[in-house]
């Protein structure tokens, strides 16, 4: 390793030592009159501020040959010396590369980690560069040379010019005396002289003397002529002299380009060599930095272009936005009306509502009144019949008057319902349209910001770019004390027009402040005053849906209130009539009842009394009186509508049991199922019950399920399952005490479709024949159950509700139906029943202690229903034809007794979240 260094070394001092005796030699050898080349010693020594050897020499000799030429030759002169001078910096640079080279080269070698391939590039990339130099060294001399020659030779061709024209001038000078003289002479001649006025008048008075005057003046004229030719020819002779002058000049000029650009592309690739070899810390600054200055230089032009387009897109996006925040300021304008009318629109609907809400609870206040004096009076006369039926009656009316009310108030609400849902969907649009907005803002101070972070940027630059030039004016500055003064002129120049450049920018930079300032307390503005009225246009509509909502709770509110009330009316009635209700259906005479032609209608209505049914029999009428009656034309929604209450009642947790009972034929399975067309109370209430699951939906959640079973000979049979098991009743091993029947099929429904096609199922399976009385006759009772579960979801207090549907079988006389065999089993069986059913109905009447339910399948399954604390309905279905009066008279008899049974208060079975609570 240390020998390679010395090696090294050895090399570096021999190149140099070369070199060294090279330029002595070369100093010696050059002669005076032609400088030889230039060396690397004078150039350092020049570097280092001593006289240089060789420009002494080429001083000496232009001071020579120029020692009659002018003070313009002098200044020839320095400009050849800095021309010359130029070529010594990087030569001194490398001498002092070489210095720093022998200074390394004793101190010991240190250790070093280099191995052998790094030092072989270092040393390829040395002689590469000493090759490169020397070339470059070479290219030098000749450019110097070349410099010298030139300068030669123009110093040269002045002086011809010179002397040149210093002799033209000189004989024109002459030739002009000689003319002037000439002139002056003849002038002379032809004015006489006062003087010799005698002499001349003596010679012009001879013909001679004036012909040789005329012909010497016209020798002169002829030699002026000739001698202005000659001036002439002297004149384009110098001209064309100073046209091969001016050629010459401009060849050299030429060559001297050429030779500085071949020099430069050296020179660049030296720099190149250099930063490749291992150049100094300042060589490769200096490369960074005149990029980083050609860099700036394309930059500055670049931000001059974006200056002028900022200049112009400040205008256009403040045009832009003054537009758009005209139209959202008419936006928030419409927005704002239409909120005023909105509000307008609410009040109204509050005012009209409070009037429709005073009116109603002045109605309620009147009925509550009368309905107190009623309740005096009752307590009064206690056991007169016409009394209570006057009452309930009164009640009734009262009570329809209600529901109709309550309708009106219903509709109403849809009413208010759908304009409140207009409403929100206008208030939404609202919202939906000022988020938009707010976006749109967003975007748009995006968008500023942008341009901020731009202008800054760009004025940055701008700093910085000014800060650069004013480092260059210094550098020119302090540059134009060493160079020439053409140089000095051109950076002059070059500062200049910098100054100029730049006294015209801050104009359009201050232009360029204003309008961004502008903009952006127009954007400001715009800003604060649209986030104003948004605010506000929210704050309204928030009042807005604040009011409407407060209207709608209100009215939600007083419909709830109001159905409370009705439900409070209904218990009320029940409870004055007794939780057993008798209803009474005639069936219309139809043609196929009519078995014998001429028969009779023995029951009459009393159209004023809907409470009252005569019979004709044996020539006397028979009154009956029962809750209400309805006509043979009455519709199954009428019967319906009487039997509604109830069953919203199991909806709310109570027991309900709705059967029908009459004689074969009489009407109870059109009543209780109906047809698909007609459909009759069981499908009409399970709608119903739906129904109002779905309006209370918001505060209730309920479980529907339902089960289905027929007695036929005192056997029970799921109606709702295919294999027709039987099944027994048995106490609920749960310990509430209620009944249960293990093994019965119980679905789940929710919903109406689905219970429809339940309905179907039981009514398929259902055992019916012919008889002589009924052509479809159920010979079974069928039982339809229907458990209603709801949670209160405020409270989660739970209640179950039981709606029990029973079409019971025909009671028929076994003589008239001409039943036999199994149909006279069936029949025997249907009437035991229905006397087991009689016989609970008196006990209960009789307030007996023991109420014998067990006494037959049917009225051990309806005990929760017919026991303490249920509603029950009887629907008795009579028939009015004469022949079958008997039947009639015995089903109005078992109503009646029905009629009397008091059940006690209906119980509400419900259940909160700790405990039971009936
Ligand atoms: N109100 C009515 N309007 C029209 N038709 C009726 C009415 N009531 C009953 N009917 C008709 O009378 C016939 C017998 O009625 P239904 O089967 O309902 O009697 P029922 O009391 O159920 O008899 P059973 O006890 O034998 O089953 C049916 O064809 C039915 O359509």
């Amino acid at each position: 390793m240390y020998a390679f260094y010395s090696l090294l070394v050895y090399i570096f001092y021999t190149v140099f030592k070369k070199e060294e005796e090279e330029t002595l030699q070369g100093e010696h050898d050059a002669s005076p009159d032609e400088p030889g080349p230039v060396t690397m010693e004078t150039r350092s020594k020049r570097s280092d501020g001593h006289t240089p050897r060789m420009g002494k020499k080429a001083c000496a000799h232009l001071s020579e040959s120029s020692s009659s030429s002018d003070g313009d030759e002098l200044s020839d002169e320095d400009e050849e010396d800095d021309l010359v001078k130029p070529a010594c910096t990087p030569l001194a640079a490398f001498l002092s590369f070489k210095q720093e080279a022998e200074k390394r080269r004793t101190p010991p070698l240190q250790t070093t980690s280099l191995t052998e391939s790094p030092l072989v590039a270092v040393m390829s990339h040395l002689l590469s560069f000493l090759e490169q130099y020397s070339h470059f060294q070479q290219l030098q001399q000749q450019a110097d040379q070349y410099r010298v020659q030139l300068k030669r030779h123009r110093v040269q061709h002045r002086r011809q010019m010179k002397a040149l024209r210093s002799s033209y001038r000189q004989r024109l000078r002459d030739k002009n005396n000689i003319i002037s003289s000439l002139e002056e002479a003849v002038s002379q001649q032809q004015s006489p002289s006062p003087l010799s006025e005698g002499e001349s008048s003596s010679n012009i008075g001879t013909p001679a003397g004036v012909h040789r005057l005329v012909e010497s003046l016209y020798g002169l004229q002829g030699e002026r002529s000739k001698l202005r030719g000659e001036l002439h020819l002297l004149h384009s002779q110098l001209e064309q002299k100073e046209q091969d002058r001016h050629s010459h000049i401009r060849a050299f000029q030429q060559q001297i380009d050429e030779l500085k650009s071949c020099i430069e592309e050296r020179e660049e690739e030296l720099s190149r060599l250099r930063t490749a070899t291992g150049a100094t810390d300042s060589e490769k600054r200096v490369l960074c930095l005149s990029a980083e200055n050609e860099s700036l230089k394309q930059s500055l032009s670049v931000t001059q272009g974006l200056l002028q387009q900022l200049s112009t897109i400040p205008s256009q996006s403040s045009n832009m936005l003054i537009k758009e925040n005209e139209n959202l300021r008419s936006r928030v304008q419409q927005l704002e009306s239409s909120l005023q009318q909105r509000a307008e629109q609410v009040s109204q609907l509050e005012r009209r509502s409070e009037q429709s809400e005073w009116r109603r609870a002045e109605e309620l206040r009147k009925r509550e009144d009368r309905m107190r004096e009623l309740q005096l009076e009752l307590d009064r006369e206690k056991g007169k019949e016409p009394v209570v039926k006057y009452v309930t009656q009164t009640v009734e009316v009262e009570s329809a008057a209600t529901v109709k009310q309550l309708n009106k108030a219903r509709q109403r609400n849809e009413v208010l319902a759908e304009r409140l849902s207009n409403q929100n969907e206008h208030c939404r649009q609202l919202e939906e349209q000022i988020r938009k907005s707010d976006e749109y803002s967003c975007n748009l101070q995006h968008k500023i910001a942008a341009y901020e972070r731009e202008i800054t940027k760009l004025r940055e630059e701008l700093l910085k770019e000014i800060g650069h030039l004013e480092e260059r004016k210094e550098e020119a500055v302090r540059a134009a004390a060493s160079c020439s003064a053409d140089h000095f002129q051109n950076l002059q120049d070059q500062f200049f027009t910098l100054q100029k450049r730049l006294t015209a920018l801050p104009p359009t930079l201050r232009s360029m402040k204003t309008d961004y300032a502008s903009l952006r307390s127009q954007v400001r503005n715009f800003s604060e005053f649209y986030g104003s009225a948004i605010n506000e246009a929210k704050k309204q509509i928030a009042a807005a849906i604040n009011q409407m909502s407060e209207a709608n709770k209100d009215l939600l509110e007083k419909y709830r209130k109001e159905v409370a009330l009705r439900r409070k009316y209904h218990e009320q009635l029940v409870e004055l009539k007794g939780n057993i209700r008798v209803l009474c259906r005639v069936k219309p005479v139809l043609k196929e009842d009519q078995h014998e032609e001429g028969q009779s209608v023995v029951v009459a209505i009393d159209p004023n009394n809907e409470s009252s049914l005569t019979v004709l029999t044996k020539g006397k009428g028979r009154v009956f009186e029962l809750d209400k009656v309805f006509q043979p034309q009455a519709t199954q929604e009428e019967i319906f509508q009487e039997i509604e209450p109830l069953v919203t009642s199991s909806i709310d947790g109570y027991h309900v049991c709705i059967f029908a009972y009459g004689q074969t034929g009489s009407g109870k399975t059109h009543t209780m199922e109906g047809t698909v067309e007609n459909p009759g109370i069981n499908q009409r209430a399970l709608k119903h019950l739906f129904h109002e699951i779905e309006e209370r939906k918001d505060m209730w959640s309920y479980n529907v399920s339902v089960s289905s079973v027929e007695i036929y000979n005192e056997v029970l049979r799921d109606l709702l399952s295919k294999d027709g098991e039987k099944l027994d009743i048995k106490i609920n091993p749960d310990g509430t005490g209620q009944l249960h029947v293990p093994g019965l099929r119980v679905i789940e429904v929710n919903s109406f479709q689905h219970i429809k096609k339940i309905l179907a199922t039981a009514r398929r399976n259902r055992i019916t024949f012919g008889t002589q009385m009924n052509q479809h006759s159920s010979r079974s009772h069928a039982l339809l159950c229907i458990t209603v579960q709801g949670t209160d979801l405020a409270t989660g207090s739970k209640t179950t509700g039981k709606l029990n549907l029973v079409d019971l079988a025909g009671s028929e006389r076994v003589w008239k139906s001409g039943a036999e065999g199994e149909r006279l089993k069936e029949a025997q069986n249907i009437n035991r029943s229905l006397l087991a059913l009689g016989d609970v109905i008196q006990a209960l009447r009789a307030r007996q202690t023991h109420v014998p339910f067990r006494n037959s399948r049917l009225t051990y399954l309806l005990q929760d229903s017919l026991g303490k604390g249920s509603k029950t309905v009887m629907v008795v279905q009579v028939s009015a034809l004469e022949s079958n009066v008997g039947e009639t008279l015995c089903s109005l008899k078992f109503a009646q007794r029905v009629c009397k049974v008091e059940l006690g208060p209906a119980a509400r079975k419900i259940e909160s979240g700790v405990g039971q609570c009936d």
